[in-house]
């Protein structure tokens, strides 16, 4: 996979070369390009912005600039890139969406700043390639950067190579529909708090059944409206009782 991310400030995006995914990207396992947005401005100024029509507080992108950014930076060779937009105003980003993504051989991602981008950058790159308006969470940022580094995380520790143990993606919390329970490590018992002693059983049926439970039951306090979308079937007589 190739990932590009458009910005105003690029070294927002270092983190991106830190740990594993550095580790990746160094061996090729994956493609990361970041690029200044204000590298396609053409004034002395080298501005990216300018005042809302009808009015408002803030300033908006202009389109010029970020015409010729996506234009530079996504072609017009097929494959077309996904065109990937962070926004408050975007649908909602899921383990389903990352999961979706990461069979595309490539994504872009455009960091709004200010009030946002003209709506019309939007428009006309959906008449080349898939976009889609994107959501981290119902909360305002300043920029669209930290909600890229959020969503290339969440992609590309799916992908091939890229995470030390392939199979945590599998049991990935979500991969069930359910949150994850509680996880314990050495020393049996800590500051007069022990392990719970299934865990230490040995029994792997009853550890299997006990992690459900306490999956079901932190879902059920934490994320009750996640039960109610569950699969037909998903939940057991056994879960039930719970
Ligand atoms: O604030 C966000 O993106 C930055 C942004 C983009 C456009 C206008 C204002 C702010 C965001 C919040 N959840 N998901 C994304």
């Amino acid at each position: 996979m190739r990932i590009d991310v458009i910005t105003i400030f690029p070294d927002y995006l270092n983190p991106l070369r830190e740990a594993l995914l550095g580790k990746a990207i160094e061996r090729d396992r994956i493609a990361v390009g970041v690029h200044d947005l204000r590298d396609w401005t053409h004034d002395v100024h080298r501005a990216v912005d300018d005042s809302p029509y009808g009015g408002g507080p803030g300033m908006v992108m202009k389109p010029q600039v970020w015409g010729e950014a996506l234009d530079a930076v996504c072609g017009t060779e097929e494959p077309m890139p996904r065109l990937v937009v962070p926004t408050p105003a975007g649908r909602p980003f899921d383990q389903a969406t990352a999961i979706r993504w990461s069979s595309e051989q490539r994504l872009v991602f455009a960091c709004g700043r200010y009030e946002g981008i003209d709506q019309r950058v939007i428009d006309d790159a959906a008449t080349r390639m898939p976009v889609e308006e994107v959501s981290i969470g119902d909360y305002v940022l300043v920029g669209g950067e930290v909600a890229a580094l959020v969503m290339i995380e969440a992609v590309a520790r799916l992908l091939p190579g890229v995470l030390g143990n392939p199979l945590s993606a599998e049991q990935d919390s979500f991969s069930d529909g359910l949150l994850e329970g509680p996880c314990y490590t050495r020393p049996e018992v800590w500051r007069g708090r022990a392990v719970p002693d299934v865990l230490r059983s040995g029994n792997h049926a009853a550890i299997d059944r006990w992690r459900r439970d306490q999956a079901l039951e932190r879902t059920y306090r934490r994320r009750p409206e996640l039960l109610a979308e569950l699969p037909e079937g998903a939940l057991d007589k056994r879960d039930r009782a719970q």
